[in-house]
């Protein structure tokens, strides 16, 4: 894929008589109007992607992009790189927090090797190497512009494949010490904000190394100037292969028209560029929780999406994505077999306009 291909993607718009329709039926059913509260519009959401009032989401998976970020050299993350290739080799064979989690969900885990900084093949984990991890984004850019390109396609790619062997919803996740370091400085440069009011703690840190991650972070973007840059150039500047994998995963979705949840602050920053980058990508996303990490709230501001769980998780692996596809399943029990109120036979609740 050339550069002028991802611009010119185009993608198709949702249908405002689908989400009428699917709101119909779930009014019709005996209950408070609006009483699933959020669930309700996105139960609406999935029948304008899937076009249809019959939603089926029974087959659903979780994308897993691991990958390296050289940033960690700057002593950013609590641990070591060999963490991403500990817990990609516990995934693949279902025994990382994702895989136990998506063992209840009813959730295949789908593993990517999308840049760990190894030459083993990991059995269970798709091998789709685009490099053995990225630059140092304090000392250069993280990436080429072929490798930013190469990850994005390998994610639209992957959403085509999983489309073609019948999956009815996709969920996004990532493994990669020092991504919250990428992630934040992305989302502060696209966004503007303070880099000291975004920045979290990740998988943990001391409050002397939180500074380190505000000044290597603040010193990127000045140094590439990206308060002025676009969004493919940010992403490639200081992103991170696990994030431009998963923006292929958001575009994807929304060219394959399927719904795809967002799980914490790296998919998050990951769904901001894929809507930057081709615009009305956000009709096909589910939010689902609402990250630890400060820059969450921001991006989700940006996109005009709720999410829906508030629990203080920042797990990423795809954890927080799994559990909204088991809630939205439990929603979808009620839309697709609750009682109605003529089953009941009384009279419909009627919308009172104010
Ligand atoms: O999903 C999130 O919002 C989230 C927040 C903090 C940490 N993480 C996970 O922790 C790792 C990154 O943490 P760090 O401190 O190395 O940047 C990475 O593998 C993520 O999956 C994920
Ligand atoms: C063990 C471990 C698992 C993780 N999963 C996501 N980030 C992680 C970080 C660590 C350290």
């Amino acid at each position: 894929m050339t550069k002028a291909e991802l611009d010119n993607r185009k993608i198709l718009p949702l249908e405002d008589s689908w989400y009428r329709r699917v709101k119909e039926k779930l009014d019709g059913i005996a209950k408070p109007l609006d009483g699933l509260g959020k669930f309700e519009y996105l139960i609406a959401q999935i029948g304008a992607i899937e076009k249809t009032t019959k939603i089926s989401i029974q087959k659903k998976a979780v994308l897993v992009m691991c990958a390296d970020n050289g940033v960690v050299e700057e002593q950013v993350s609590q641990s070591g790189k060999e963490v991403t290739l500990a817990v990609a080799k516990a995934m693949g064979v279902n025994n990382s927090s994702v895989g136990k989690m998506a063992a209840v969900a009813g959730v295949d885990v789908i593993p990517v090797d999308i840049g760990i900084d190894t030459d083993e093949l990991i059995p269970g984990v798709l091998p789709r190497k685009v490099t053995k991890g990225t630059k140092n984004f304090a000392k250069e850019p993280a990436m080429t512009e072929e490798e930013v390109l190469k990850a994005i396609e390998t994610g639209i790619q992957l959403v085509q494949q999983c489309h073609r062997e019948g999956y009815e919803i996709l969920a996004t996740g990532e493994m990669g010490i020092g991504n919250t370091t990428t992630s934040t400085a992305v989302a502060a440069a696209l966004l503007d904000l303070e880099v000291e009011q975004v920045t979290g703690k990740g998988a943990g840190l001391t409050d002397e190394a939180l500074k380190r991650k505000c000044r290597v972070i603040e010193e990127a973007i000045e140094k590439y100037s990206l308060r002025d840059a676009d969004a493919f150039t940010i992403l490639k500047t200081v992103g991170g292969l696990d994030i431009a994998g998963l923006t292929g995963v958001f575009i994807g979705a929304a060219i394959e028209q399927i719904p795809v949840v967002i799980d914490g602050v790296i998919s998050a920053v990951a769904a901001l560029l894929a809507e930057t980058l081709c615009k009305g990508a956000v009709n096909y996303m589910i939010p689902s929780h609402k990250s630890r990490e400060l820059a969450e709230t921001a991006i989700m501001k940006k996109l005009h999406l709720d999410p829906v769980l508030d629990a203080d998780m920042a797990l990423g692996e795809g954890t927080g994505a799994v559990m909204m596809m088991s809630l939205l399943d439990v929603a979808l029990g009620v839309y697709l077999q609750g009682a109605s109120f003529a089953n009941f036979e009384i009279e419909q609740y009627k919308r009172y306009e104010e």
